[in-house]
């Protein structure tokens, strides 16, 4: 697996080495000692999640609050998407700047994304399935999220407006400036 810092530092693209042969394909999908080494801290992933959407259909911009924060390890298994993080600490110098990658069973690529981010997706092939790993359970009651078309976060989400299918919990999300529940740069949200 090879890692690389993106734009905003704490979230890191991944990259698997494949080895291709005759018969397919094999890869190492998840090594956590390797991906702890290159952190510097070992997440302890405790839930894999897969969901499966359609072109057009945006998921996001999703977080929990501590202490049911959640770092992700996400990828595409089927299809593309364009992936989005977003850093929801006050006080961080890239506070309300996002991270975008193209994922795509094709590409193979992952993104980890710490806690203190709010993350979110969007299909682009005709259909996609994604799956990740997150380090804390899901707690309804924590979760949060920030509006997908926020002026200030500025997300260029690829298609038309016209396109997107999102859920109704989705499309009621405040903007970030009125997103009272922040994390803080100044806390580590590991402890
Ligand atoms: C996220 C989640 C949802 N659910 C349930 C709640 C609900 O009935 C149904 C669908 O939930 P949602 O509409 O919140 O699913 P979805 O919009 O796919 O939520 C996900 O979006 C992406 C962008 C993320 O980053 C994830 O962390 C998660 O928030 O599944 C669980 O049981 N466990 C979970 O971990």
């Amino acid at each position: 697996m090879k890692f690389e810092r993106a734009e905003i530092a704490d979230v890191v693209v991944c990259e698997p080495v494949v080895h291709g042969d005759d018969r397919g394909y094999f890869f190492e999908s998840f090594r956590i000692d390797k991906l702890a080494d290159f952190l510097g801290f070992k997440p302890e992933f405790v839930q894999d999640n897969e969901s499966k959407s359609s072109r057009g259909v945006l998921r996001g911009l999703h977080f929990q609050l501590p202490p049911h924060a959640q770092s992700k390890l996400v990828r595409v298994i089927e299809g593309e998407v364009l992936d989005v993080a977003v850093d929801m600490r006050k006080g961080s110098p890239t506070f309300g700047q996002s991270v975008s990658l193209l994922l795509s069973a094709e590409n193979k690529k992952q993104l980890f994304i710490p806690r203190g981010f709010a993350h979110g997706f969007i299909v682009l092939s005709e259909k996609a399935i994604f799956s990740y790993k997150v380090d804390n359970y899901y707690n309804q009651s924590s979760e949060r999220g920030v509006a997908y078309n926020d002026p200030s976060i500025n997300i260029d989400w690829h298609l038309m407006k016209d396109e997107f299918l999102m859920s109704t919990k989705d499309q009621r999300l405040p903007l970030l400036e009125d997103v009272t529940e922040l994390f803080s740069s100044t806390v580590n949200y590991y402890d």
